[in-house]
């Protein structure tokens, strides 16, 4: 390799006085950096060199009549510029390469660095990078710099487009093209060698990969719950009253579904972390990968959580403006003159009261804390905080919220489990449908607290806290290789809390069935087996709780 690549980032741009580094200025004979292409991204790149201080020459098959460059920058034939510098970026299409290789005599031995990008996946059988290396076996060829635009090179980098991932078959190729990376701004990223490049090229054709099953997934509950609640709630009326309220589903059903999904979603961030903590115990060991399946989704929590924390805030601003609703103001102004004109009155119900300021309490509690694990899941935020900070926000701090959210919705349905009416068509109400898996997940932590597990070791805080810190990184995130034993489990206490949470659900079982058997009819009939299986059912359960607390 040329020896004038050390030198590649140390000179100064004579022309642009006010743009170079200071230490630049003593060293007045730079080697320039060659850009091959005036286009938009020859263009852009050139610019951004220009202000880091570098000194440019362009290599253009119309030197004399090529598009606009960069003031200060030099234009030359592909032979000359090549000539005149060790390190050359090939802003040029691939379809455009063939011409490179009546220049391999003069590229060999330098460092080529492709930019290119296709405008679909697998068009070619080798990556552009791999194409270039064979075009040009004397050449040490990098890919680098494709996943930035042309846009964000010219308006300086935001937070998205910071990183530079490289790859290449030599490590000293790597290194001046790593150092004008960083000197430019950017982060640098070393995705190992060559057989990379096809990855890399793949990454810009990729359209928020990260959001897709989180995106599907609330699309598909949001469908399901709306499609179940038109069909309870104004379907139901229709056919059952002739009564047409399809204008409900503007603002009523949304603000029904809105919930509801937030606090599904909300409880499929936290399931993972169970499943994983129940397969650590059923394997005895935390040395063993997780599925994949479970790999995926815990990748994806952090954009799970935060489409719910959209959607919880979608339900306030719903809620907000139900004072003002034409429906609503029709339905109070009617009761209230249909009670003026009976002369009617009616007793406050200070247990109605309770309920109602509790559950409203609980939730804008719980909403609180929603908005506070968004904030701090931000990377400016979580980049902040030491890792204990952010383990405790975002796990204490994040079940505390799913309880508030799974308790705001208990309360809100109150006692209303138990008037058959609830049950259109047989059906359960939507919000009864929606705390399963919150409970579910609320009784398996508490399944998996330290009480039951004993004491936790501390997790290893460098590597874990950087690996979560680090949003990018998650991947290793999820299955972490704790070089630590799994503590003693008291099987004991597990399988009570097994046998206690499966008598709660037969209590619900067995209410539902009740309600539905009065609704039928025979009210009698089925208050004896209520009363049969419910003292036989009673007797079980006071048993597991005195073995468990016992126990404890
Ligand atoms: N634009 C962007 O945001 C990004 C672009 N890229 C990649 O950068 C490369 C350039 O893109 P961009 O600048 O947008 O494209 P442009 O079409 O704007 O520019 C391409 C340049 O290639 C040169 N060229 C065209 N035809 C030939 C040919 N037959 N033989 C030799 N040179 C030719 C021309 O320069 P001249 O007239 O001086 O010879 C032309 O200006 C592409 O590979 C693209 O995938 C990568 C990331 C982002
Ligand atoms: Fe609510």
């Amino acid at each position: 390799m040329s020896d004038g690549l050390s030198d590649v980032s140390t000179g100064l741009k004579q022309e642009s006085v006010a743009l170079c580094p200071l230490e630049a200025a003593a060293a007045p004979q730079q080697e320039p950096l060659c850009i091959f292409g005036t286009g938009d991204f020859g263009r852009s790149l050139g610019q951004r060199l220009l202000q880091a201080g570098y000194k440019v020459v362009y290599g253009s098959r119309r030197p004399q009549s090529c598009g606009p460059v960069p003031p200060g920058t030099q234009v030359m034939s592909h032979m000359a510029a090549a000539q005149s510098a060790s390190l050359v970026f090939l802003c040029i299409h691939r379809e455009n390469y063939d011409f490179l290789e009546t220049l391999a005599h003069q590229l060999s031995g330098k460092v080529l660095v492709d930019v290119s990008n296709n405008l679909k996946k697998n068009i070619y059988p080798e990556a552009n990078a791999e194409y270039l290396q064979k075009l040009i076996p004397g050449g040490h060829v990098v890919k680098a710099f494709n996943t930035l635009s042309a846009w964000a090179l010219q308006n300086g980098p935001a937070d998205a487009s910071r990183q530079v991932y490289l790859c290449g078959n030599s490590t000293e190729a790597k290194q001046p093209v790593s150092e004008v990376a960083t000197k430019l701004g950017l982060s640098v990223l070393d995705r190992g060698s060559l057989n990379a490049a096809r990855e890399l090229e793949d990454f810009p054709l990729e359209l928020f990969p990260v959001w897709r099953l989180p995106l599907r997934l609330t699309l598909g509950l949001t469908v399901s719950f709306y499609t179940y609640l038109f069909l309870r709630d104004v379907i139901y009326t229709y056919v059952t009253e002739g009564k047409d309220i399809s204008f409900r589903i503007m603002v009523s059903l949304a603000n029904k579904v809105f919930p509801i999904v937030s606090l599904i979603l909300l409880s499929l961030c936290y399931l993972p972390g169970v499943i994983a903590a129940f397969l650590q115990l059923y394997r005895g060991t935390k040395y063993k990968r997780f599925p994949d399946w479970l790999d995926r989704w815990m990748l994806c929590r952090k954009q799970l959580g935060l489409i719910a924390l959209g959607y919880a805030c979608l339900h306030v601003l719903y809620t907000l403006i139900i004072p003002i609703r034409y429906y609503v103001r029709f339905k109070i102004a009617e009761s209230t003159i249909s009670k003026v004109k009976m002369n009617q009155t009616s007793t406050f119900d200070t247990s109605v009261a309770w309920r109602s300021d509790s559950y409203l309490a609980v939730g804008i509690l719980g909403f609180g804390f929603y908005i506070l694990l968004g904030i701090t899941s931000l990377p400016s935020v979580s980049n902040a905080l030491s890792w204990r900070e952010f383990s405790f926000v975002q796990s204490k701090l994040g079940y505390l919220t799913l309880f508030l959210c799974t308790l705001h919705t208990y309360l809100y349905g109150g006692t209303r489990f138990l008037i058959p009416s609830t049950y259109k068509w047989c059906t359960p109400p939507g919000y009864m449908l929606c705390l399963l898996l919150p409970s579910v997940v609320l009784s398996a932590q508490a399944a998996d607290s330290p009480a039951l597990r004993g004491p936790q070791p501390d997790p290893h805080p460098k590597r874990l806290g950087e690996e979560r810190r680090r949003g990018r990184q998650q991947k290793s995130a999820a299955n972490v290789d704790l070089k630590q034993p799994i503590p003693p489990v008291n099987m004991f206490l597990v399988q009570t809390s097994v046998m206690l949470l499966y008598c709660e659900k037969l209590t619900f079982y067995n209410i539902y069935n009740i309600v539905i058997k009065y609704k039928i009819a025979s009210y009698q009939l089925s208050g004896i087996t209520f009363s049969c299986s419910q003292g036989l059912f009673n007797h079980f359960r006071c048993c597991c709780y005195y073995l468990y607390v016992a126990h404890l």
